[in-house]
């Protein structure tokens, strides 16, 4: 599913009264009917309801909202804001229809403004501003944020709550933004709504169909997607009949150090429950009998130190290597992951220590072989790029990042995003808070290893497995609860995830 900026939302609106054709009115009038469905399959007519309209069609949607609400019997009060005597065509034709209805209390507001007492009962319905916000509220529109936000009532936003920028909110101003309950969102999701620090603004988000057009769309280009299963379905190769294997890669995960066995036996099990052919270990001598005992499957290879991964290995026979978990940052480490890397042909997933370790020698991004993959967490990205103010800025150094080392990066989180080095990001929705816990991050590297071991273009393996390790995420949620799952969990359920995929 495609995700817009503002700009070209427009355009598509445009493109749709074009070429479905449907009158602009109309289309609003199809918004609004699936507008007011959402609301009151949630609010039934008991509920006094409030309408904040502003002066274009995000204002006109919230009439038309308003006229249909009451023709199903629900008490409205609804106040519209044109302090420049100046409403966008449609807002104006609904704004006629909805002041002929004697059972609405309309108000239209040019200067004064008395606010209305709204409690806890009432539910407040936000069509301020839309996607066609072009600058932080201030003013009177700010007053009137402020007034909705500290009032106890529910708050539903049209589109977007108002104020919110569709993409950058780096420099808003935050007190001036609707914080709503829920927003029901026409046809695709905003880019802002996949930020942690936008939640508080977004509530639960809900998309609406309103059938704009499928061609418009499609040729509407936009660097942001999200994933969907049928995509990640359509990737996954079928296994041959007489497939044997060697046909699904021998793959090389370096990773652990004293006391960091776990992270190895993560990685390495979630490698293995991910289909590749053969997997090898490389790890400190002191891990050996861990590996061997909890990971039958997979084959050891020591290292020459004791505790830590100390002495580069041969990768020739390999076709894809991971590595990074629990590997530790010691001197000898640094310098051996340096060299590793520098004399490595096969892509690299480059994750946890060995991200920590480049941050440190930033050089050595720039010749990570062709086709690795880095998979930070926001803190891990911002010691490779900087500090970064928001989830806005952090997702554009990201994307240069990527650009500048040709890399694949996956930046973890809630809606993981898979950059490209030509600056596409895909978002991934699956995943829960459940897995915020210690080693999940291992097994996603193990997962990823596995798909490029066995053959899968860099850019399919960052998206199967990124979605892959979120959908067995999700199944361990439903099997232990977000509380009690652990990272173990989300392998146990990784076979359930393929099968839901490939199946
Ligand atoms: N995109 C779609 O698919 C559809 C969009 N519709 C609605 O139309 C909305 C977009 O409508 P518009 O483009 O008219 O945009 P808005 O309704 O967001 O308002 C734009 C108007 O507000 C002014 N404005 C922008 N920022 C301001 C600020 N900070 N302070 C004061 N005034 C400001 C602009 O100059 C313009 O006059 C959508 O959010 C949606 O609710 C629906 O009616 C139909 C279909
Ligand atoms: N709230 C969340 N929603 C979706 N996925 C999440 C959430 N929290 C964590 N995850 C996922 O769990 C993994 C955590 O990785 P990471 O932080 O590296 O953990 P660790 O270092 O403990 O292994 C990432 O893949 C991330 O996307
Ligand atoms: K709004």
């Amino acid at each position: 599913m495609k995700i817009f900026p503002s700009s070209s939302i427009k355009k598509l609106d445009a493109y749709t009264i074009e070429n479905e054709p449907i009158a602009s009115i109309d289309l609003m009038e199809r918004a609004a009917t699936a507008l007011t469905k959402a609301i009151t399959d949630r609010w039934n007519t008991e509920t006094p309801v409030t309408i904040f309209a502003g002066p274009g069609n995000n204002g006109g949607d919230a009439l038309a909202v308003a006229r249909m609400m009451a023709e199903k019997g629900y008490k409205l009060e609804v106040y519209l804001f044109n302090p420049k005597g100046e409403l966008s065509p449609d807002c104006q034709t609904n704004k006629e229809l909805v002041e002929m209805m004697e059972e609405v209390a309309f108000h239209e507001i040019s200067t004064q403004f008395v606010p209305p007492v709204l409690t806890p009962d009432h539910l407040v319905i936000d069509g301020l501003f839309g996607s066609g916000l072009n600058k932080p509220l201030s003013g009177g529109f700010a007053a009137v944020v402020k007034y909705i936000n500290s009032s106890p009532a529910m708050v539903v936003a049209i589109d977007i709550p108002s104020g919110l920028m569709g993409e950058e909110n780096t420099f808003n101003v935050k007190t001036n933004i609707i914080r709503a309950d829920v927003t029901f969102s026409l046809q695709l999701p905003k880019l802002a709504f996949l930020f942690a620090e936008n939640t508080e603004f977004v509530g639960e988000w809900e998309l609406l169909d309103i059938q704009l057009s499928e061609d418009g769309i499609e040729e509407t280009e936009t660097n942001y997607e999200m994933l969907e299963i049928e995509e990640i379905r359509s990737l996954i190769k079928p296994r041959k009949q007489f497939a044997h294997k060697g046909n699904f890669g021998h793959a090389l995960l370096i990773a652990g150090s004293k006391g960091m066995a776990g992270a190895s036996v993560l990685a390495a099990r979630a490698c293995l429950r991910s289909g590749v052919g053969l997997l090898t270990v490389h790890a400190p001598m002191c891990n050996n009998d861990i590996l061997q005992t909890s990971i039958p499957e997979a084959i050891v290879e020591t290292d020459a130190n004791e505790t830590c991964f100390a002495v580069p290995t041969d990768t020739d026979d390999y076709q894809a290597v991971g590595i990074g978990p629990g590997l530790g940052r010691n001197e000898e480490t640094e310098a051996a992951l340096l060299e590793q890397l520098e004399h490595c042909q096969a892509p690299v997933v480059v994750d946890a220590d060995a991200l920590n370790i480049l941050a440190n020698h930033r050089h050595a991004l720039t010749h990570l072989p062709k086709g690795s993959i880095l998979t930070p967490h926001p803190k891990e990205l911002e010691r490779l790029t900087g500090k970064c103010q928001d989830s806005y800025e952090r997702l554009m150094k990201a994307c240069e990042l990527a650009h500048a080392a040709h890399v694949h990066i996956v930046l973890k989180g809630a809606y993981s995003a898979i950059i490209t080095p030509e600056g596409k990001c895909f978002f991934n929705p699956t995943g829960n808070p459940g897995m915020a816990t210690g080693g999940s991050g291992d097994v996603l590297t193990g997962v990823i290893l596995a798909l490029l071991a066995q053959g899968y273009p860099t850019e399919e393996a960052a998206k199967i497995g990124t979605y892959i390790h979120g959908l067995a995420g999700d199944v361990a949620q439903k099997k232990q609860g977000m509380i009690g799952m652990i990272a173990s969990d989300i392998i146990t359920c990784l076979p359930t995830a393929w099968r839901l995929v490939s199946e």
